[in-house]
């Protein structure tokens, strides 16, 4: 079996360590044993692969074998019952399936053109000309909106009315998904409670778009559409629970990520204005203002070359999940230990793209390793793991990385920024971010 991480209480073992600062037990673990070791969690045995050769087996492995279910049932209060991880296995592919067939390449470029009339929206009406704001904060407020109305069209911002309170609603979804629950997932904490009614209201909200589209006969082709219009393989629809327990857990998986690394992004742009912040501007003018006429568009977005490396840069230094997990379902081996049935596997995308043996000097922002024919392309596979891989590898990716361009895109003609020193990471929630607040001074370009 691999080498099991010393503690001195037994059952607890290493989880106060890890609950205080889970980055620096499972480094310091590598340092010790090498690229496969457990620690035991209050019971629980969760083995750590890091470094290419071992996350591969991660990666690779079969549902049958290694679970994503068995392992993130702990979301179910917020996607709901009978959806993803709570579903049969088959169900799951085809739900998740059909959510890969509502983010295709046409819903992607006219998502930019909704994001880019959001943002500008978002800006007139809540930033003016000049002031100063909590970056995360707003990019978080922002992106809900811009991603709820690729998902769902306009009819979301006439269900809400309010423009934060999606936002709101969403912040307590996520205060009641925290580390914790995952050991604990029914304790009686006042964040459950809370989560569970924002997650009742948000339902309603959805509930009461979908009933309208169908009245309506409304056939705007967007995410909605194709859940509403998928059909399973036995010819059985949807319910519209699981629709918008979908929709739930799409906006869930995609806004906080998104809105994360859209604030690493600026911070990290705005704090290298002489090198990225240069020609990411450069690039704008060149493509968006002279060749496409100040137009913000899909294939315009996808010429700016720099503005993509340093994103994919901020996320290989701050990735948002900072463990991925399965469950281990069959007993296992990697070299020569033998993993049991019953481990929780785990990756760590945060450690593993510090590696040293993985990318030359990681604690250093240097965006150029991503250039074409860059040290990155060499690289052995799995070792960007910021999006997981194989056949559980995020299917937002790419909407993903063109909303935070597209924000980026009309913040950046709009505003100058004035920002502090990039802020360090907050390890304690399930989705780690900046510190906050990202204290922000703007005002308008003339
Ligand atoms: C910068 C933004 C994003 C990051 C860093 C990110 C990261 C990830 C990662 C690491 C996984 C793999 C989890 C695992 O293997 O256990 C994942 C899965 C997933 N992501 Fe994303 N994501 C982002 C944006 C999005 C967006 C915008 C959406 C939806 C529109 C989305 C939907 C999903 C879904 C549905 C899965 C589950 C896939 C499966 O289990 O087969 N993500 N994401």
């Amino acid at each position: 079996q691999p080498p099991i991480v010393s503690s001195i209480i037994p059952f607890v073992g290493c989880f106060i360590q890890f609950a205080k600062n889970p980055l620096a037990l499972v480094r310091r673990s590598y340092d010790q044993h090498g690229d496969i070791f457990t620690l035991s969690l209050m019971g629980f045995k969760m083995t750590f692969l890091l470094g290419p050769e071992a996350q591969s087996v991660f990666f690779r492995g079969s549902d049958s074998q290694l679970s994503p279910k068995e392992a993130y049932r702990f979301v179910t209060p917020v996607f709901g019952k009978g959806v993803v991880y709570d579903s049969e296995t088959e169900v799951m592919y085809e739900q998740l399936r059909f959510v890969k067939d509502g983010l295709v390449l046409s819903q992607l470029k006219k998502a930019v053109g909704i994001i880019s009339e959001e943002a500008n929206t978002y800006f007139e009406e809540k930033w003016g000309d000049a002031g100063e704001i909590d970056l995360l904060y707003e990019m978080n407020k922002l992106t809900i909106l811009t991603a709820s109305r690729c998902l769902m069209g306009k009819a979301i911002n006439k269900a809400l009315g309010r423009s934060s309170e999606l936002a709101d609603l969403y912040h307590e979804l996520e205060e009641g998904l925290n580390p914790i629950s995952f050991f604990f997932p029914n304790l009686p904490l006042p964040s459950f409670a809370k989560r569970d009614r924002a997650r009742a209201q948000v339902a309603k909200i959805f509930h009461s778009i979908i009933k309208d589209r169908r009245q309506s006969n409304d056939e705007t082709d967007d995410v909605l559409y194709t859940l509403m219009n998928s059909k399973y393989k036995d010819g059985s629809v949807l319910e519209d629970e699981q629709i918008v327990g979908l929709m739930i857990g799409l906006l869930f998986a995609g806004q906080h990520t998104s809105s994360i690394t859209l604030t690493y992004t600026i911070f990290y742009l705005l704090n290298n204005q002489q090198t990225y912040m240069k020609e990411t501007q450069a690039d704008i003018q060149r493509i968006i203002q002279q060749e496409y006429n100040g137009e913000i568009n899909y294939e315009g977005l996808k010429k700016m070359n720099r503005l993509e490396t340093v994103v994919r840069e901020v996320l290989r230094m701050h990735p948002p999940l900072i463990f991925l997990m399965r469950k281990v379902m069959e007993p296992m081996k990697y070299k020569d230990f033998d993993i049991p049935a019953g481990h929780i596997l785990a990756v760590s995308p945060q450690v593993g793209m510090r590696l040293e043996s993985v990318y030359k000097n990681p604690q250093q922002f240097d965006p150029k390793r991503f250039d074409q024919g860059g040290e990155a392309d060499q690289s052995l596979p799995f070792s960007f793991l910021a999006f997981g891989g194989g056949k559980h590898g995020c299917p937002g990716e790419n909407f993903g990385i063109l909303q935070i361009k597209t924000i980026w895109t009309v913040l950046s003609q709009k505003y100058n920024l004035e920002v502090g020193p990039v802020p360090p990471t907050d390890f304690t929630s399930l989705v780690a971010g900046p510190k906050g607040p990202c204290m922000v001074k703007y005002s308008r370009k003339h």
